[in-house]
């Protein structure tokens, strides 16, 4: 399975970073490929490396002005003229899509693509991974939306929420990801 995973560009400490390499390994080890920016940065790096140690596929998709930073030895690197188009492209490149722990980039990414499907322009399956009860009070605002009437179609049919790694694969494998 070709994987998107939006994560954090900086440097975290062992509650991220931890979770986010037996994350890796599970894609690598499971033969799944990492669609992911392409940088050599923070949890973004350690990622790409625990996948690419434990076996799997290295797919980024960085943008002109993060070349320079790219990483080197993927097995495939796209270079896109801007923010939008990377994140098209990074979309068209999944089957499925999994949104760890990150900042406002992340944040954007994760909208982005709920507000895709939330309109029907996909209908991959997107995972927000929970990890240290991050994204609790994200949660809480998608489902005061949902209660509240801001949402036109089911929480549920937008996002899982997995509070971890093997969680996140599971339901990515099941019934949700091959839909
Ligand atoms: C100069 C240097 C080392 C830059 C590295 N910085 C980056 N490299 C690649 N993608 C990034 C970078 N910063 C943000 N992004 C994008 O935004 C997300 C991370 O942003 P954030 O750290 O959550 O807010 C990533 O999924 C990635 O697609």
């Amino acid at each position: 399975m070709n994987i998107c995973v939006f994560l954090s560009a900086a440097d975290l400490d062992e509650r991220y970073t931890r979770p986010a390499r037996e994350f890796a390994e599970l894609l690598g080890k499971g033969g799944h490929t990492l669609v992911w920016g392409g940088s050599e940065s923070g949890l973004m790096k350690v990622v790409a490396d625990g996948v690419r140690r434990s076996g799997g596929r290295l797919v980024g998709v960085s943008v002109d002005f993060l070349a320079q930073v790219a990483r080197a030895d993927a097995d495939e690197m796209v270079v896109t003229r801007d923010l939008a188009e990377r994140k098209a492209e990074l979309l068209a490149r999944a089957d499925a899509v999994v949104i760890m722990v990150g900042g406002a980039g992340t944040l954007d990414e994760a909208t982005e693509i709920l507000e895709l499907k939330k309109h029907g322009k996909h209908t991959k399956p997107v995972v927000l991974l929970n990890t240290e009860g991050f994204y609790d009070g994200l949660k809480q605002q998608f489902r005061r939306m949902e209660a509240e009437g801001f949402l036109p179609v089911p929480l549920a049919d937008l996002v899982f929420f997995a509070e971890d790694g093997a969680g996140a694969l599971e339901y990515l494998l099941g019934p949700a990801g091959s839909r």
